[in-house]
Parts: structure tokens; sequence; C-alpha cells
């Protein structure tokens, strides 16, 4: 069997799970097929952005048409609303923590730390106290605006190892440019020894970093927000210089299918892939996927939807954030229930 996979550290490591419950299942050799997509080879692109049109996915879908591959595996979160309709989705593997993490860097004075009597040292890229924030995605951004009303905002791109690197340094590059081959290194997968992260963390001092932000086109950044799933993959769970803070869903609700990785095949094959799929995630994802559809959101619209239990949260832009009970009944019928739902909050 063979899995079609894009070639990020995320991408493969999800993979590799996949990998693994086929091979315990069906006692098959297992083989991976990196693939590189046009969200891949577009890096310096806003990608969050440009989300809704398969940037991620079109190529692994082509190599399962083809025969190439037998299963093509992406995080559901970048699934475009409608994928191929040659192909389908035969389920998920069962979902990991689906919340967004705040990752400050350490000693970044923030409204979550109040509760700490000692007062956390004021970063010399805060302005006024408020927090410099990276993030491309209007999903985050339009979430933290109501966490963070002081807060101002930039882009940051590259891996997830990256963008901690960038965050415990202290700087990204900046919304506007975009991001070139000649960019800053990124940093290097493994975590820095505590010593060597020391040193980032302390250096450079105030002055000399406003004199890099200038002469590098580069800005400060405090905190980001990334997939706790990502993190967890990856293997994270802390990193030098930086505090993990998980947000609940009251607080940041997480994007439609964030936390789950979707097995795409064949349609005629799809039924032997279910004893290693999760129906619950099926479940709940489905109906996410549903408001995705129903909104039909253009890729600027900041809009989250996360089924847990029985409560639907809901984030738009022009709403905020809600959340509504579930019902068994809601569930069966994905599409009424999100139409019902977003007609309530004249969003349809
Ligand atoms: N946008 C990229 C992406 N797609 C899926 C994940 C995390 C894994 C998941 O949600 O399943 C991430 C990284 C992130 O947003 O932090």
């Amino acid at each position: 069997m063979r899995i079609a996979t894009r070639k990020s550290p995320l991408a493969l490591a999800q993979a590799r799970l996949v990998a693994t419950r086929l091979g315990e299942f069906f006692g098959l050799p297992v083989e991976l097929l990196p693939m590189s997509t046009t969200g891949d080879r577009q890096a310096q692109w806003s990608l969050e952005k440009q989300g809704g049109k398969g940037l991620f996915t079109t190529e692994l879908e082509e190599a399962l048409i083809s025969g190439e591959a037998d299963l093509a595996v992406h995080s559901a979160k970048d699934l475009p609303g409608r994928t191929s309709e040659k192909l389908i989705i035969a389920g998920y593997l069962p979902r990991a923590d689906p919340r967004d993490v705040l990752v400050l860097r350490s000693g970044v004075a923030h409204p979550g730390s109040e509760a700490s009597p000692r007062p956390a040292p004021s970063s010399p890229c805060q302005k006024n106290g408020a927090l410099t924030l990276a993030t491309g995605s209007p999903r985050r951004r339009g979430q933290l605006a109501l966490l963070f009303p002081e807060a101002s905002f930039c882009e940051i791109r590259g891996n997830v190892e990256t963008r901690l690197e960038k965050v415990a340094s202290g700087f990204a590059v900046p919304g506007g440019a975009p991001a070139s081959a000649t960019a800053p290194p990124s940093a290097p997968a493994a975590p820095a020894t505590p010593s060597a992260a020391d040193a980032l963390h302390t250096a450079p001092p105030p002055a000399a970093a406003a004199a890099t932000a200038s002469a590098g086109g580069r800005i400060p950044v405090d905190a980001t927000v990334l997939a706790a799933a990502g993190l967890a993959r990856l293997g994270i769970r802390t990193w030098p210089g930086l505090e993990f803070r998980p947000l609940d869903f009251g607080e940041m609700v997480p994007a439609v299918g964030q936390g789950a990785i979707a097995v795409q095949t064949r349609i005629d094959e799809a039924a032997r892939y279910a004893p290693i799929l999760d129906p619950a995630t099926a479940r709940a994802v489905r109906v996410e996927r549903a408001f995705q559809a129903a909104l039909d959101s253009g890729c600027q619209t900041a809009f989250a939807a996360h089924a847990a239990g029985d409560s639907l949260y809901l984030f738009h832009e022009k709403t905020g954030r809600r959340r509504f009970p579930l019902a068994e009944a809601d569930y069966h019928a994905p599409a009424d229930t999100a139409k019902r739902l977003l007609s309530s909050l004249g969003l349809l």
C-alpha cells in the first residue's frame, strides 16, 4: 500500500501514524510517497488566506486517481470545501487535542499571566504593554483581537519549528513583503539545547534588536498560535524560551477539522479502510465541514466551527464567538443543522 503525503515534517508525521495503523491491521508493507504540492511550492504566499482551493491536496489527489498511491493523508483542516468527485474521504484517525495553543515568548506579560503575583518583565517588543501577535490566519487573528483588544498583528510563515524559533528569538518577517528563498534561515529541526536557547533568548539586547529590526526588515513578535495537535505530532511539548498556553473553546474556536487526520481513497476501496478509522471523529468533522460548505466563505472570512459532544462552537467575524447545543439528531443531518444555526445568526 502506498500513501501519498506532503513532505513537511508535520505531514510526514501524520502519514506515519496512518502507516502504522495500516501495518498493524493489514500486516502488509506500507510505503510513503512524499510529494510537494502547490501550497508547498508557493511558500511566500500567505497560505491561510489562500485556503479553500486545494492548494495542499490537488497533487495528492492526482496520485490517487492515477493509481500511483492507494491512500492520501491530509490534515482535515487543510482540506478544501469540495474534494475530487472521483475520490472519497474514507474517514479520519481518532481526533487529537483540537485546541489552539498560545505560544508566548517567556517573560512577556499577557492577560493570562495576571494570576502570577510576580509582575513579568516587560518585553522590548511590547508597545504600551500591548502584545504583537504573529499569525496569518484570519480565524486566529479575529479571535485573538477579542482576547487581546490592544494587540497588533503581523504575519508569520514557515513550518511549525520555524515559527517557534521566530517567536523565541522575538522576530518575524513583516506581513507585506514576500518571504524569499533568501529569507533568514529557518531554525534547525531539532530543538536547541537549553544553553543555546538561553543565548538566543537573551540576545540581541533591545538596542541591537531595534537595529536588526530595521536593517533586516524584520519586526518584533511576542506570541503566535499553533494547533496543539501539530505540536504533539512533532513531539514538541516545550521549547526553550517559550511558554505554551492551550486555549479552551470559549477563548479560541478551533478550525474546522483541526486535530483530525483525513484518509482519502478511491471510492470503491474506501470500505476496506474502515478498521483503522474513527466514526466519532467523522461524525464531528462532518458537522463542522457542513458549516464550512454552507457559508462557502471566501478565504478572507474569519470563521471557525468545532463540534464537541453536545456543543457546537462557532466563530464568525460578524457575530463573534457563539456556543449552541448540539443534539444527536443534529449530527445525523449536518447540512440542515448548519443552515438552521447560520440562518439564526443572519449569516445565510
Ligand atoms: N495550517 C497548517 C496546519 N494544518 C494542520 C495543522 C495542525 C494539525 C491539525 O490541526 O490537525 C497545522 C499547523 C497549525 O495550524 O498550527
